[in-house]
C-alpha cells in the first residue's frame, strides 16, 4: 500500500521586496521549504511542530493545494494538490484555529447545510456523520445559533463537526485547541482521538501547545528553517534534545549544595534542593550517593516539559 502522504525533495521560496535604503528596495529569496522528504501512512496521527517561520504554514498550504511548490513532487492520496485541488477537497478536511470555515452571520446547522451541497454528500451519509458529530461534540442546542453568538470553544467544535461532514480521508488541524480553556481543550482531544482511531481519518497536527502531541501522537516531526529536524516518536524527542531530568532532595536540615557524581545542583532554597541530570541515566546511583552522605526527608523526581526539550534542541541545531 502506497503512503497516502508522499513529499519528495519538496521546496517553496518567496520573493519579498526588502527595503535596503532610502529609497532603494530589492528583491530578495526567502526559502520557507528547503527540501522536505517525508511519507505519511493512512491513519497516522502526526503531529508538525516547530518555531515561529519555521516554514508550517506554507507545508499544510502546499498539501491542501493553496500553494504551488518552487520544487520537488507532492502527492496527497494519489493526486498532485495544485493540480487537482477540487478534486483533493473531498478528500481532506481542514480547521485552523484561528480562522472559521462557518458562515457568520448563519446559524451552525445552515452552514452544514451549504457543506452538503458543495460536496454532495449522499443524504444518508450526511445525516449519520452529522449525527455522530452532534453527538460526540455535544452541539446539539447550538445548531440553530448562529455562528457568532458562539464562544470560541463552541465554535471550534462547530468547525470540527464541518470538517469531517465529508468524510476526509486527511484532517489538517492548525492549533485547534488554541484560546480554549482546559475543558474545552479536553473534549476537541478526545474527539480527535475518536476520529482518528474509530474511524482511521489521518490526522496532521500543528500546534504549539505540546500537551496535544503528547495526548493525540504517535509521531512528531520538528521542523526548523524549512528542514525535518526530528522525525519518530516523542521518546525520540527527548533523547535528541539530550533533556534533562531534574532529582528535587529535601534535606532533614538546609546544606551547602549537594555534590555527587552525574548530577548537578541547579537550585537550593532552604532545605531542599534541585539536582539535574541527564534523562537517559538512572535516578538509582544518585540517589544513593546523595543517602550515604546526606540526611534525607524526601525525594522526587521530575520529568522535564517537552517545550524544554525541543528549545535545547534548537539551540543545539542552530550551533551546529
Ligand atoms: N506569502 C509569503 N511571502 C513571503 N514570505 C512568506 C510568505 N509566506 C511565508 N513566508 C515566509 O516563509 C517562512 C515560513 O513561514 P510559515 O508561515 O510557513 O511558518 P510557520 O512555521 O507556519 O510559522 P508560525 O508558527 O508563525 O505560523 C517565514 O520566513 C515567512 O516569513
Amino acid at each position: 500500500m502506497s503512503p497516502l502522504i508522499e513529499l519528495d525533495d519538496v521546496r517553496r521560496t518567496f520573493t519579498v521586496r526588502a527595503r535596503t535604503g532610502r529609497f532603494r528596495r530589492e528583491r530578495r529569496e526567502v526559502t520557507a521549504v528547503d527540501g522536505l522528504t517525508f511519507t505519511i501512512d493512512a491513519g497516522q496521527c502526526v503531529g508538525y511542530i516547530g518555531p515561529n517561520g519555521a516554514g508550517k504554514s506554507t507545508t499544510v498550504k502546499m498539501l491542501t493545494g493553496i500553494l504551488v511548490p518552487t520544487g520537488g513532487r507532492l502527492r496527497v492520496a494519489g493526486v498532485d494538490p495544485a493540480r487537482d485541488r477540487v478534486h483533493l477537497a473531498r478528500r481532506i478536511g481542514v480547521v485552523f484555529g484561528q480562522r472559521t470555515t462557518l458562515w457568520w452571520d448563519l446559524p451552525l446547522r445552515d452552514s452544514y447545510e451549504l457543506a452538503r451541497r458543495i460536496y454532495r454528500i449522499p443524504d444518508a451519509r450526511y445525516r449519520a456523520n452529522l449525527d455522530r458529530c452532534v453527538e460526540l461534540l455535544d452541539l446539539g442546542g447550538l445548531l440553530d445559533t448562529p455562528v457568532r453568538q458562539l464562544s470560541l470553544g463552541q465554535r471550534m467544535r462547530g468547525d470540527l463537526a464541518a470538517a469531517l461532514l465529508h468524510d476526509p480521508r486527511v484532517l489538517y488541524l492548525d492549533e485547534p485547541t488554541i484560546g480554549l480553556d482546559v475543558v474545552s481543550k479536553a473534549r476537541v482531544r478526545q474527539f480527535l482521538r475518536e476520529v482518528n482511531t474509530a474511524e482511521g481519518t489521518t490526522v496532521l497536527l500543528t500546534t504549539h501547545d505540546l500537551t496535544d502531541i503528547e495526548q493525540l501522537c504517535d509521531r512528531v516531526m520538528v521542523i526548523d528553517h524549512g528542514r525535518v529536524v526530528h522525525d519518530g516518536d516523542l521518546d525520540g524527542l527527548h533523547a535528541t534534545g539530550e533533556s534533562e531530568r531534574t532529582l528535587v532532595v529535601d534535606l532533614a536540615v538546609p546544606a551547602p549544595p549537594i555534590e555527587v557524581p552525574g548530577a548537578r545542583t541547579v537550585k537550593v532554597d532552604g532545605p531542599r534542593q534541585w539536582l539535574a541530570f541527564p534523562s537517559r541515566d538512572s535516578a538509582a546511583p544518585i540517589v544513593a550517593a546523595i543517602a550515604a552522605r546526606y540526611p534525607l526527608a524526601d525525594l522526587s523526581v521530575r520529568e522535564p516539559a517537552i517545550e524544554d526539550v525541543i528549545a535545547r534542541m534548537y539551540a543545539g541545531a542552530s550551533i551546529g
